[in-house]
């Protein structure tokens, strides 16, 4: 974020921004056909924010309906590639003029800092978005070996209408993981953000509109869970849907799938994922810097979060001293302060569940190393300072569960197998982090890792080149970003011609 910005630039800002509060549906905004709404709060003051259009199964009709009949006239599912490309380019330099607006809409919403709303989640959606725009026309399509006498064509096509269910912890970053192969491969779209996260979605869908989308390939449709959402869940004529959540609600989808329509259910869930330092490291301030990062950036609100720091005991007391200081130089506080590297959690239920873990881990007898409550309750925002607890062994509570906030847990090995053996002790498997200077050590132990990304000496979800989705609960079905992303959103046709 640029250095001159300040708080108060952007709380002006924020007054001269006219907030996106209506459904997005057919290329215009609409209010839900029942006229209900339902209020959406600042999880910094605990104070509403705005009114917003409170779907359900009727609007959803609606917006399934706008998404089938654009494919169906093909003014999208049957452009060129490269056409497509173009638009879906402009979409991403409108959210790019736009970066300064939705970041502070994200961050309002969702109480995430406004420097990492503006410095990385904004500029990773626009990213996103472009790079699967550019593959649009770089992907091949097959012939497949058959011989002389035939001739065999594997094309991909549009899946159909997509229904993409949002989270509210990257609620701009995810659309983008989603949308961008989704639409870029020539489907509908009907996007339900997260309840308490709706505006950024809705904003883009505007931008995607003003960037030459047609109506109707577009939809965005805010509201409850299990109202919009078991809607789009169960819907018979919509073909995909592609969800990022809880592992709870996961498996609602693959319910709904089958009893509806067999749809194609893609589910990226949670995690509860190791970070192992191995005893040969040599740079532990370096380490001490990315396990301080991983667990607790986006208040730990993250499915990759490093929430279970795995370290040989010779080495422990040593990388705690040092995590401990580079914590001191994290600054939690009013989301809208540009100074602020930490925010507010998302709703007080949630600060609520994350506290009682917190109070759990005191009761097993976990040692308290570094923060331990709420902070600034004067505000009415849902702050947690970031937590430390030593001496925690797998089989606890804050080392299975996944908290989804600033807890991380500390817990010991002595050999190589036994850190393999607690890092795979979990029932997720979406992410894992190494830490060795040992090249033949740090193969053996990420090929052991049932995890969908490990990455070495770092912290890191890779780029857009890289598949994002995990093994066992932390995942179904595909994965986001990378080339591999467009296929899921695909059908397979296969045109076997006899040749004379
Ligand atoms: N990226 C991730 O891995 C995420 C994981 N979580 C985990 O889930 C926990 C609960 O957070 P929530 O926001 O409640 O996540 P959630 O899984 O309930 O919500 C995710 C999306 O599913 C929708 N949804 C909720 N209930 C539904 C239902 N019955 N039918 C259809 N759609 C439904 C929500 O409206 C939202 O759009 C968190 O504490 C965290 O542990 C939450 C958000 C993201
Ligand atoms: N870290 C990006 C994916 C997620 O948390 O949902």
């Amino acid at each position: 974020m640029s250095e001159a910005i300040t708080q108060q630039q952007c709380q002006n800002m924020l007054a001269n921004l006219e907030l996106p509060t209506r459904a997005f549906i057919n290329g215009k905004y609409v209010d839900a056909l029942s006229g209900k709404t339902f209020t959406t709060l600042n999880p910094a003051t605990g104070k509403p924010l705005a009114q917003i259009a409170s779907c359900a199964a009727e609007d959803i009709d609606s917006a399934v309906q706008a998404g089938r009949s654009a494919f169906e006239a093909g003014v999208w599912s049957k452009m060129a590639p490269a056409d497509r490309k173009k638009v879906m380019c402009r979409w991403a330099d409108l959210i790019e003029d736009n970066l300064m607006e939705l970041a502070i809409i994200e961050s309002i919403e969702s109480g995430k800092p406004v420097g990492e709303c503006y410095a990385v989640d904004l500029p990773e959606t626009v990213n996103a978005i472009r790079f699967h725009a550019e593959a649009a026309d770089k992907l091949f399509d097959q012939v497949t070996p058959t011989g002389r006498d035939t001739l065999s064509l594997v094309t991909r096509e549009p899946a159909g209408v997509v229904g993409v269910v949002l989270p509210w912890n990257f609620p701009a970053l995810m659309a983008g993981w989603k949308l961008g192969p989704a639409l870029i491969t020539g489907n509908s779209v009907i996007a339900k953000p997260a309840k308490l996260t709706s505006m950024s979605t809705l904003f883009m869908a505007e931008l995607a509109h003003q960037a030459g989308l047609p109506a109707g390939v577009l939809n965005v449709v805010p509201g409850s869970g299990a109202s919009a959402g078991g809607a789009i869940g169960l819907h018979p004529d919509i073909d995909v849907v592609a969800f990022t959540g809880s592992t709870e609600v996961g498996r609602m989808f693959l319910e709904y799938s089958a009893r509806s329509n067999l749809k194609e259910v893609l589910l990226e869930c949670g995690g509860k994922n190791p970070q192992i330092v191995m005893p040969d490291i040599a740079d532990l301030d370096a380490v001490a810097e990315q396990i301080v990062a991983s667990a607790f950036w986006n208040m730990g609100e993250n499915c990759s979060a490093g929430s279970r720091l795995l370290v040989h005991s010779s080495i422990k007391e040593r990388l705690l001293e040092k995590m401990l200081q580079r914590l001191d130089q994290w600054k939690t506080g009013n989301p809208l302060d540009p100074e602020n590297q930490l925010g507010a959690l998302i709703d007080e239920g949630h600060m609520n569940k994350v506290l009682s873990y917190i109070d759990k881990a005191k009761q097993e007898g976990c040692r308290l190393v570094a923060g331990g409550g709420r902070l600034f309750p004067e505000s009415g925002g849902y702050f947690v300072a970031p937590t430390i607890f030593d001496n925690v062994t797998n089989d606890q509570t804050i080392a299975q569960e996944e908290i989804f906030g600033p807890v991380l847990a500390v817990i010991t090995f002595d050999t190589e197998d036994e850190a393999v053996q607690i890092a795979n002790d979990t029932c997720y498997g979406l992410a894992a982090s190494l830490y060795s200077n040992d090249l033949n050590v740090a193969h053996r132990v990420s090929a052991a890792i049932r995890a969908g990304t490990v990455s070495v000496n770092c912290f890191s979800e890779g780029d857009m080149t890289t598949p994002f989705g995990g093994y066992k609960l932390s995942g179904f079905g595909g994965r986001d970003k990378s080339v591999f992303a467009h296929d899921q959103y695909c059908q397979l046709k296969t045109t076997w011609i006899q040749l004379k």
